[in-house]
């Protein structure tokens, strides 16, 4: 594998100080990567965690001791806990050393697909935030919005918009992570495919690109507001000189994040303008490849005025009283025929956002009325809204996984005291909505979402 590592790169990256080459060669010479998940809290099981080494700095990031085939898992399908390269999860030391947690905040993730990071920024953000994780390609933006359903947090907004989109919501938001595509370098090791891809003129040509995405966006950063900035890449041209490009034309100043020096992350410098940032090497630590940079704004600029917003009225639809946790804080719309909520804190922002940008999700879908009934939504079953009191068919696992692949259930599963909708649940954690009728009970799990494979 080392002789395959691009020479031009192993050339750059061994001219920085104290490079260990031979180390990270060797690293890519191994067989199994590294693996590791992060736990979602609002959806808490019964995983035993006490026996798993902990990623240092993202209190709910685990490392596994070897790579199991998720698809078998069904937690993994309830959303339990988000497959993550550990280095990535840096993000979450960030948010709390920035203290980006510490009040509600609009955060926009630019670059969000497939929804590691939004997903994160979901569980360490303060509960009361909005997110807006956008995706420029619609194929992507449908994973991202499936994974964050999945995350079932209703604070959420998806959308599939060009960066340039936000330039019309000026000084909207209060934090921005700008996670840009790369050339990829530091996911050699997960995607040997990505190797045969890297050129020097890739690295350029993503350097330039990621400059565009950055300058297009960053108006919808409020004066004050904070960036991170960070790419899978090794290339100091995707990194450090993107960090002096920014101070040097964007308006915003660098900050540092304090690290554990334990930890095994490279602090490092950019050459103009002395701009700290953090790379992640697999031959120091356990994760792979990554760089992150902070940054605040500090060009004056228009501020998107939200007391403008007039609170519309917010209405809840009675009809969701008893599929849903609660009404009195949450507002109700309907998009097509389906009832969607969001907390009521959102609305007018919802109204706004509707209006510049293309919308691929917003809140939780709870479902429509056909025939004079109401049919709940497959997106309610993995919410955090969706009603203590609703019923619940538990499956042993070998059903879970029938169930996952829209299956038929038996009519030996006890469905005693049961009728008509129920949650299909598997350790208490529910997976998907079945229909108990008198002689047969419905598997509505979503047929795009099945398991194909066994
Ligand atoms: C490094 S990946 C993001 C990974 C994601 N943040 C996560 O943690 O799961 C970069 C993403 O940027 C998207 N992208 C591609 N071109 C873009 C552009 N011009 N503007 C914004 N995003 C773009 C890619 O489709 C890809 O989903």
């Amino acid at each position: 594998m080392s002789n395959i590592i691009p020479p031009a790169l192993v050339r750059r990256l061994g001219a920085f100080a104290g490079f260990d080459t031979a180390a990270f060669q060797a690293v890519h010479e191994e067989e199994e990567g590294v693996s590791a998940i992060r736990i979602n809290p609002a959806k808490p099981h019964r995983t035993d965690t006490s026996v798993l080494q902990r990623v240092p700095w993202c209190d709910t990031g685990f490392y596994l001791p070897r790579r199991p085939v998720f698809t078998l898992d069904p937690l993994f399908h309830a959303g339990c806990y988000y497959v993550q390269d550990a280095s990535s999860m840096f993000l979450a030391h960030a948010v709390k050393a920035l203290a980006l947690d510490q009040r509600p905040l609009i955060a926009l993730d630019l670059c969000a697909a497939p929804g590691g990071k939004s997903t994160l920024l979901n569980t360490y953000l303060h509960a009361d935030s909005l997110l807006i994780a956008n995706e420029p390609i619609k194929a992507r933006a449908t994973t991202l919005a499936d994974n964050l359903v999945r995350w079932g947090l209703p604070n959420t907004v998806v959308t599939n918009n060009d960066p340039s989109a936000f330039s019309h919501l000026p000084g909207y938001v209060d934090f921005m992570l700008v996670d840009a595509p790369c050339s990829g370098s530091g996911m050699f090791r997960k995607d040997r495919g990505t190797i045969a891809e890297w050129s020097e003129g890739i690295v350029q040509l993503c350097s330039e690109r990621q400059r565009r995405i950055l300058a297009d966006s960053l108006p919808t950063l409020k004066e004050g507001g904070v960036l991170l900035y960070a790419t899978c890449s090794y290339s100091e041209e995707e990194n450090e000189q993107v960090s002096d490009w920014l101070c040097e034309t964007q308006g915003v100043e660098p900050i540092a994040i304090p690290i554990d020096e334990a930890w095994g992350i490279e602090p490092t410098h950019s050459e103009k303008h002395g701009c700290p940032g953090y790379r992640f090497y697999p031959h120091k630590l356990r994760g792979e490849g990554f760089f992150i940079a902070a940054f605040r704004k500090t060009r004056s600029q228009a501020t998107f005025d939200r007391r403008k917003l007039k609170p519309g009225k917010a209405t809840f639809f009675p009809e969701l009283k008893n599929w849903v946790t609660t009404s009195d804080q949450l507002t109700s719309f309907t998009v097509g025929e389906d009832s969607y909520v969001l907390p009521e804190a959102w609305e007018p922002d919802l109204r706004i956002l509707q209006s510049i940008l293309y919308l691929r999700n917003a809140g939780t879908r709870v479902g429509r009325i056909a025939k004079k009934a109401f049919v709940p939504a497959h997106d309610l079953t993995m919410s955090t809204l969706q009603h203590l009191e609703l019923p619940k068919l538990p499956l042993d696992f070998d059903l879970s996984l029938e169930y996952l692949r829209k299956g038929n259930l038996p009519p030996s599963v006890n469905t005693k005291g049961l009728s008509g909708w129920a949650l299909a649940t598997y350790n208490g954690v529910p997976l998907g909505w079945t229909k108990l009728l008198p002689n047969r009970i419905n598997n509505y799990y979503p047929k795009e979402w099945r398991i194909v494979t066994l």
